[in-house]
């Protein structure tokens, strides 16, 4: 397994690249650790499938390095980066059995055969393919033959890295959902360097001890699931991440507050030491429908607002709120009282971002 490094990545299909727009990887410098599970997460065409195949050496960037280990790989193919594949669709040998498409990458690389069978039982078992073994791949579902794809991936354990292309896309939700647990599970007990691109929140946040949030070709936000939930860097981190994303409401500042049509909200001290010296730009106040807190009007800080609906989500209810004309959800306890005619919102500090031109400003 291998560190990887991004030295001033950056990646344009066109010829003469001049504006930021012209590139499908802007600029990105940065090491992913070796032995962690990393998802490349975002929306159709933010340049998720750009980086990946950077990564795997199935593309060369028009601009900076990538090293693995320290090694500069830029240039080189898929086969001398020794990184293993798993794309959205199977690729297996219809002909062949469960056991000898799991074998062939080992055999391929001349593995004594007590070790091939050794790991090859391992990742079957690992998958739940055991029963599987001997049946021949063609005889299986779509949802048995990816899980062949992912196992010829798993197999090999002196690869720098494995890459997942959205490998979940054939598999029916059900056991999509248990997929995502067992290469957790295989992740934390083989330790392998795993990349997974997908554009489901649930799948970044289920497998990844990172998770790269990508928007318009920008890596927006490196960070574990806590952070992004708790700390987005960028407006799009807040609206992806979360369900539903973070309330975004067009602001100004007044003194220690942000004001929201004329409503002050306080702001946390280093939001405001921030903001201070800041001249011009668009700014936002997010906060996460989790974080905002339900009150009374008249109690301290309380901002009076009217419910206009609540959803019973089962665990929980989601409430809508109307600010002046800004519409706000609220996420609330099954226990929790509604008030009907006096209801208000406090803002914690904590949990109250100021961004300026979408980037949090604390
Ligand atoms: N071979 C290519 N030639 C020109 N433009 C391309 C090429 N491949 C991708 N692009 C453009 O680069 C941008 C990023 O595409 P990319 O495929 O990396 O995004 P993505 O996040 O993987 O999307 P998806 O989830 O739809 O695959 C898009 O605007 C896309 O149209």
């Amino acid at each position: 397994m291998a560190t990887i490094q991004f030295d001033n990545l950056g990646h344009s299909y066109h010829p003469h690249p001049s504006r930021p727009e012209d590139y499908a990887l802007r600029r990105l410098s940065q090491e992913w650790e070796d032995g962690k599970a990393y998802a490349l997460l975002g929306p159709s065409g933010c340049g998720k499938s750009t980086l990946l195949n950077i990564i795997s050496g199935l593309l060369v960037p028009s601009e900076g390095r990538v090293l693995f280990d320290g090694l500069d790989v830029t240039r080189c193919t898929p086969e001398e980066r020794n990184i293993a594949q798993v794309f959205q669709f199977p690729v297996i040998y219809d002909t062949m059995t469960v056991y000898e498409n799991l074998a062939f990458p080992l055999r391929n690389r001349k593995v004594p055969a007590a070790d091939v069978d050794r790991r090859v039982r391992q990742v079957a078992e690992a998958l739940d393919l055991t029963a599987d073994l001997k049946k021949r791949a063609q005889r299986l579902t779509p949802d048995a033959k990816q899980k062949i794809s992912m196992g010829r991936g798993l197999v090999r354990s002196d690869v720098a890295a494995i890459l997942f292309d959205e490998p979940l896309t054939v598999i029916d939700p059900h056991t999509k959902w248990i997929l995502r647990r067992k290469l957790r599970q295989i992740h934390e007990e083989y330790r392998l360097t795993m990349i997974y691109v997908t554009h489901d929140q649930v799948e970044a946040l289920t497998f990844a001890d990172k998770v790269a949030v990508m928007y318009e070709g920008a890596m927006v936000q490196l960070g574990t699931p806590q952070e992004l939930f708790e700390n987005p860097l960028h407006t799009f981190v807040g609206y992806f991440i979360g369900s539903p994303g973070i309330n975004l409401m067009p602001c100004t500042l007044g003194g220690d507050h942000a004001l929201v049509e004329g409503i002050a909200i306080p702001l946390g001290t280093g939001a405001m030491a921030a903001a201070g010296g800041m001249v011009g730009g668009r700014f936002e106040l997010g906060i996460r429908p989790e974080f905002l807190e339900l009150t009374r009007s008249g109690s301290a800080g309380a901002i009076p607002v009217q419910v206009t609906g609540v959803d019973d989500l089962g665990t929980s209810r989601l409430a809508t709120l109307r600010m002046g004309s800004q519409t706000l959800k609220i996420r609330l306890n099954e226990e929790q009282e509604i008030p009907a005619l006096d209801a208000a919102v406090r803002f914690p500090g904590r949990w109250t971002k100021l961004y300026r031109d979408s980037h949090l400003v604390n």
